[in-house]
């Protein structure tokens, strides 16, 4: 086989859209020789076992399932949470599972959302914003009950605390509802506080982890709970079309990926932190404390025209197209002097050049034709 295509250096190695950028590496390629072959949808296929019941033991749980997608993953949660309508699913007003999840709130699970934004503008707390927003299950007809909470960590690279993430969970148990975790990147959160993912995922009734994004695997995600839940899950999972068949293949890369990439992270936190603390110095203003691996440059408080933002990216050979500047492994020690030195000019025109436009871009704004 031609390897030639797995360079050294990703393709993403200059993509700072996301970390869902991440590309396969040549171990994972490599990985594919000892695939096992069964099919997924019959649970016969051992490597996808394998992946399921490694990602539940770093979690605690009592079983795994693996999904094609964080967003299937997060969707089948919340749907298998949820028992009987009226019902709502309180969130932070920037979770994944509202904004970025086409909906899925309300048509695979008829759920109201409650998106809340949290009254210290990074997380939920139990006393200023669940408390207040919360709707008992108390036989009054006018309200959808709240049902599930689902809570993001981290959320824009901010680490939800600990103490809080407790303070919710005991007060779910006492009043029946149940705690989702969608963490996508919550292996960020755990490499930066120490504290396990076990640990973490004790708080939840679920909890999504994702696998294709800082963890850089091509496809994937694995959704964690106890043995009767993921029975339900995965019923959900096949109605929605979310059955794989030989996904032994994508889980040998999955495995090799957190094998391989957990040990990275730090380091693309440290990138951040070094861009958060230039920002400081140039007066950058952020949307968001630099926590782990992403940094959120506030366009509208620097006056910077989104796509100015995009002709300076362009320039510089950086894929960027909104403020936010996410941080992975494959990041090349090029293209990181080379974001440096395009947020610093970009705010030196800015000042000379200031945007007061509302104009927002989307996730393809800088790819040339
Ligand atoms: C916080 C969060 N949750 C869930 C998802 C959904 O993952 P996917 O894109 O695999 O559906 C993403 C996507 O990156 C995400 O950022
Ligand atoms: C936008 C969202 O779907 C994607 N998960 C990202 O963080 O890039």
């Amino acid at each position: 086989m031609d390897f030639s295509n797995f360079s050294e250096q990703s393709p993403a190695h200059n993509d700072y859209r996301s970390d869902t950028f991440t590309t396969p590496s040549l171990s994972m390629v490599q990985a594919l020789a000892k695939a096992t072959l069964g099919d997924a949808v019959y649970n016969e296929d051992k490597s996808t076992i394998e992946l399921e019941n490694k990602v539940a033991g770093l979690a605690g749980k009592e079983a795994g399932l693996y999904c094609v997608s964080g967003t299937l993953s997060n969707q089948i949660a919340l749907r298998t949470n949820l028992v009987q309508p009226p019902f709502s699913v309180l969130c932070d007003f920037r979770g994944h599972v509202y904004v970025h999840e086409a909906g899925g709130l309300s048509t695979l699970s008829q759920a109201m959302v409650q998106p809340i934004k949290p009254k210290n503008d990074r997380y939920l707390t139990l006393k200023d914003d669940i408390l207040p927003n919360f709707i008992p299950d108390d036989g009054e007809i006018h309200g959808a009950p709240t049902k599930v909470i689902s809570l993001e960590n981290t959320l824009h690279g901010m680490i939800f605390p600990i103490d809080e993430i407790k303070k919710i969970s005991k007060f779910c148990k006492a009043n029946d509802v149940k705690l989702h975790l969608d963490g996508a990147r919550l292996w960020n959160a755990s490499v930066e506080t120490g504290i396990s993912i076990k640990e973490y995922c004790s708080y939840f009734d679920s909890v999504s982890l994702c696998l294709s994004k800082t963890l850089g695997a091509p496809i994937g995600s694995v959704l964690v709970s106890d043995k009767k839940f993921i029975n339900k899950a995965n019923h959900f999972k096949k109605q929605n079309g979310g059955g794989i068949r030989q996904s032994g293949l994508l889980a040998v890369m999955a495995i090799a990926a957190i094998d391989e990439n957990l040990s990275k992270l730090k380091r693309t936190h440290e990138l951040a932190k070094e861009v958060g603390e230039l920002c400081k110095k140039h007066e950058i203003y952020l949307e968001h404390p630099v926590e782990t691996n992403f940094v959120f440059v506030d366009l509208k408080k620097n006056k910077i025209n989104p796509k100015t933002l995009v002709e300076f990216a362009n320039k510089y050979n950086i894929k960027a197209y909104s403020g936010r500047i996410a941080f992975h492994y494959q990041i090349s020690d090029e293209s990181f002097e080379a974001v440096k030195k395009l947020l610093v000019e970009l705010k030196e025109y800015a000042k000379k050049n200031p945007y007061e436009g509302d104009e927002q871009l989307t996730f393809y704004s800088n790819i040339e034709e």
